[in-house]
């Protein structure tokens, strides 16, 4: 059976209903698409662990209210990855580029491109969940 790599990603909303997106710094693969912030889970930690570690390392951020809204499987020549998608709300408190990464909150109308394959079938499911 292949791999599965499993995978916290944030679905964080502003106060104008905008989702958050970043884009993936160089020298990872897909260096310069972009995706919901997030990252690998690694052993011993729960989707949610995941997520609030990859928050804080990535955007200096702490968040609330997590709740999984979805999850869905890829597979990419590298690896198959399975998505776990988080709903979650933003402490107040900028949020800051720690790894050379861009971030910006964002509509359907106004996506940025280019955004990984398999995050872009999720999301108009994914930004269904507006609170
Ligand atoms: N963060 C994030 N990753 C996604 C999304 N969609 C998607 O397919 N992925 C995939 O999920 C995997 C996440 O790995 P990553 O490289 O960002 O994780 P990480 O920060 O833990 O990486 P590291 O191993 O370099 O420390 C990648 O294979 C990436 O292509 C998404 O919307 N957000």
């Amino acid at each position: 059976m292949t791999k599965l790599t499993e995978v916290s990603v944030a679905v964080v909303f502003d106060g104008k209903g905008r989702f958050l997106m970043t884009s993936r710094p160089e020298g990872k693969v897909y260096a310069g698409y972009w995706e919901f912030p997030g990252g690998k889970i690694e052993p011993g930690e729960t989707a949610e662990d995941a997520i609030r570690r990859e928050m804080r390392e990535e955007l200096g951020a702490e968040i609330f209210d997590c709740k999984e809204v979805k999850t869905s499987v890829f597979t990419y020549p590298h690896a198959t990855v399975h998505l776990h998608f988080i709903q979650c709300r933003l402490k107040s408190g900028a949020i800051k580029a720690l790894e050379g990464q861009e971030f910006k909150f964002v509509t359907m109308e106004d996506l940025p491109e280019p955004i990984l394959p398999a995050t872009v079938p999720e999301l108009e499911v994914v930004t269904a969940c507006r609170l």
